[in-house]
């Protein structure tokens, strides 16, 4: 073999040829990451009742469900509570949509395992086109759609949400749900600008350093080096939106509606070690948990 053929050229010409290889190496990871993440705290909540979530949860906690802690059930209690909160986290995304009806499109960039999908399938009855950079975390969207019967209306495909297959204007929606801390956000608003329809909506929950604080604290930067990822300011969200037809129709601050999601995580057996940065942050002001709804003008 010519030993001067590099790894990345040898993807291109083996059996993977009609699969998209990653476009940078820093996407490679990242694939990798998610391909390789099986944490018991995200697959025990699924489990709850089929909803898959990688993103935390809004609202407060009904101590009530939770019962006392030295009930037989009192880990299994907590795991529904948790899991209650996330899909409360995306029935508010979905809830800043908009007007969606049956015949409309919408797309998922960075799906996971494809739980905000399916409500959204569910809540609308369109379809939802979902992209990840893992090849694991699509097929189980796709087992799990084909499971509920929804395989005709529900998507996930291996693919660089910078880069979409979508055509021009084909979304009447659009969102990131904590996945836009993974690309550089004026090339993310230009792709969301380009697929959605004049007058769709994008929406986004997101993490994001508060440049009230200054800089980036060390909690958020034990966050970014936890997963790999790369927190934006405020600031940059809003700036990257005005420079690409998305204006801003809602910005709301959820940090103190996730700090009791985040508490009670803490009290579980299903810690993962970054419960602690995410509180401290939010509580020091240096990191906000916010959802953005922008109008594509
Ligand atoms: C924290 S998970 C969020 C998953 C999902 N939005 C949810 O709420 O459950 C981040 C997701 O972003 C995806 N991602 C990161 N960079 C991406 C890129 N450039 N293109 C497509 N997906 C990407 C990852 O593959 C992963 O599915
Ligand atoms: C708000 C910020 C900064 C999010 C970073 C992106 C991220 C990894 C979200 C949660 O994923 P997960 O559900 O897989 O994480 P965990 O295992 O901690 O629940
Ligand atoms: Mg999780």
């Amino acid at each position: 073999m010519d030993s001067s053929v590099t790894s990345t050229e040898l993807t291109a010409t083996d059996a993977s040829l009609f699969i998209p290889g990653p476009a940078t190496p820093y996407q490679g990871d990242i694939a990798r990451y998610w391909d390789g993440e099986a944490r018991p705290v995200n697959l025990r909540l699924g489990d709850v009742d089929g909803l898959y979530h990688h993103h935390y949860g809004i609202g407060d906690v009904d101590h009530s469900a939770l019962g006392d802690p030295s009930d037989s059930e009192s880990e299994k209690k907590l795991i529904s509570e948790l899991h209650r909160l996330e899909s409360a986290q995306a029935e508010v995304l979905l809830g800043h949509l908009g007007e969606i009806g049956r015949d409309d499109t919408l797309v998922d960039a960075g799906c996971g395992r494809g739980g905000s999908m399916v409500m959204a399938h569910q809540r609308f009855g369109c379809k939802v086109e979902g992209v990840t950079l893992s090849a694991k975390q699509a097929d189980f969207a796709n087992n799990r759609a084909r499971e509920l019967g929804i395989q005709d209306h529900v998507r996930s495909r291996v693919c660089n949400m910078l880069s979409t297959p979508f055509e021009t204007g084909q979304a009447a929606g659009s969102w990131n749900n904590e996945s836009s801390m993974y690309v550089d956000l004026d090339d993310l608003f230009a792709e969301h600008s380009r697929i959605l329809r004049v007058g769709g909506r994008y929406v986004t929950i997101t993490g994001c350093w508060n440049p009230r604080y200054g800089q980036p604290s060390k909690w958020v930067s034990q966050i970014n080096a936890h997963f790999e990822c790369n927190i934006h300011s405020r600031r940059e969200y809003l700036r990257a939106m005005a420079d690409n037809r998305l204006v801003p129709q809602a910005v709301i601050d959820l940090t103190p509606d996730t700090l009791p999601y985040w508490e009670l995580r803490a009290t579980s057996s299903l810690v993962t070690g970054i419960e602690e940065a995410f509180i401290n942050s939010y509580r020091d002001g240096s990191f906000q948990y916010v959802l953005i709804a922008a109008d594509r003008v």
